[in-house]
């Protein structure tokens, strides 16, 4: 789909300028080393001032409703991105995340409701880079300029010092690439240039659709931990994801979205006590001594395998007490949690626009 104003070249550029773009093309060059990950000591923002609208950085949607013919993409959203967390945008495929972003970022035009960032509409920004670093993966890739041709076009329509240029192809590892054509890049090095247009301006919000898609193991640690950094920092970190895992190692908090419509809005760790219900892993020398004592307790009990027991419904202390009461050897016990992926297969479960005739997986994990 084509955002407002991208019909000609001139509108091309303009758009451009506002909010940049990368396409992923897979290109099997090597990524160069790593810059290391200072950028925010030496590009540390300006501290919010009492009164100033675009410090106030918090995304805010208010019945945010989006349209495409007869689909409904964006259906009623309301909710704050806070800043100073990284919060995890999921959502099985079609679920409507990009589309939310696109309308945050003033990209399509909402069927109803409001999208604001520090209380104004992204189109009503003055240099919109400078609040606001969007990485998006689609969209018209600009393949005959170098990297450093295309950060220095967007560091100059948004008044931003040609420095930060060269310093944020140092801190996403891309200097030694600098002068390459962008056509050249690998899907990671492409990843990488989003980022750092992204983090040109030193904005306060970040908007990351995928950031982790295709970098290597080295990327994705050094992702993770730019964006743990960032929260730190203050600023509202807004990151989907098909990687449930990855997601659990960086976000704070959750908004999980299911056919357009808020599914949850809530921290990581009530996502994970909500979704994925209590139990305990034990071993022990009598298993059924121990599995009629449990059962006497009323618990649910399966079978696991080598002859452990899967307690539902419990805690490892209350298990343990109940075992040395009874006089039962603990070989092993252990509290299980269900990991992010499956909490969130729970919940999304009937929320799943594509999803494989075999399997009851949503589409949107594949490759977690
Ligand atoms: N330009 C468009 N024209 C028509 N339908 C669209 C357009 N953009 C998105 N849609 C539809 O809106 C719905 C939400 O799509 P969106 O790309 O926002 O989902 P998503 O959550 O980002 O999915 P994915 O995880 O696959 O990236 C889907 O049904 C999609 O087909």
């Amino acid at each position: 789909m084509q955002p407002a104003g991208v019909g000609d070249r001139a509108g091309q550029r303009r758009q451009e300028a506002r909010h940049p773009v990368i396409v992923a093309e897979p290109d099997p060059a090597g990524l160069p080393p790593y810059g290391g990950d200072d950028l925010l000591r030496r590009g540390a923002r300006r501290p919010a001032r009492p009164g100033d609208a675009e410090a106030m950085t918090s995304i805010d949607l208010k019945d945010l409703t989006k349209e495409y013919g007869g689909t409904r993409a964006v259906d009623r959203l309301t909710l704050s991105v806070e800043p100073g967390r990284v919060t995890g945008f999921l959502g099985p495929n079609g679920a409507g995340k990009s589309a939310t972003m696109r309308l945050v970022l003033g990209l399509d035009r909402a069927t109803a409701g409001t999208a604001t960032v520090g209380g104004r509409p992204y189109a009503t920004l003055r240099e919109p880079l400078r609040t606001v670093g969007a990485l998006l993966d689609a969209q018209a890739a600009h393949g005959s300029r170098t990297a450093r041709d295309h950060l220095r076009f967007l560091a100059v329509s948004n008044r931003i010092p040609a420095r930060r240029v060269d310093e944020v192809l140092r801190d996403t590892g891309l200097a030694p690439a600098a002068r390459r054509r962008v056509r050249t890049f690998s899907l990671g090095m492409r990843q990488r240039l989003g980022i750092a247009a992204a983090l040109l301006g030193d904005p306060a919000v970040l908007l990351l659709d995928e950031p982790v898609n295709g970098l290597d193991p080295e990327g994705i640690v050094w992702i993770r931990e730019l964006l743990r950094r960032l929260a730190r920092e203050g600023r509202t970190v807004l990151v989907s994801s098909h990687l449930m895992n990855e997601t659990a190692t960086f976000a704070d908090h959750l908004v999980v979205l299911g056919r357009g419509r808020l599914l949850a809005d809530l921290p990581m760790r009530d996502f994970l006590d909500r979704h994925s219900p209590a139990r305990v892993r034990v071993r022990s020398g009598d298993p059924a001594r121990l599995r009629a004592a449990l059962r006497a307790a009323g618990h649910t009990i399966a079978d696991g395998d080598d002859g452990r027991l899967i307690v539902h419904g419990a805690d490892a202390g209350l298990v343990g007490a109940l075992a040395a009461r009874e006089g039962v050897t603990v070989l092993e016990l252990a509290d299980e949690r269900a990991s992010l992926e499956q909490a969130y297969l729970a919940l999304t479960a009937e929320e799943t626009e594509y999803s494989a005739a075999v399997s009851a997986a949503p589409t949107g994990l594949q490759g977690a």
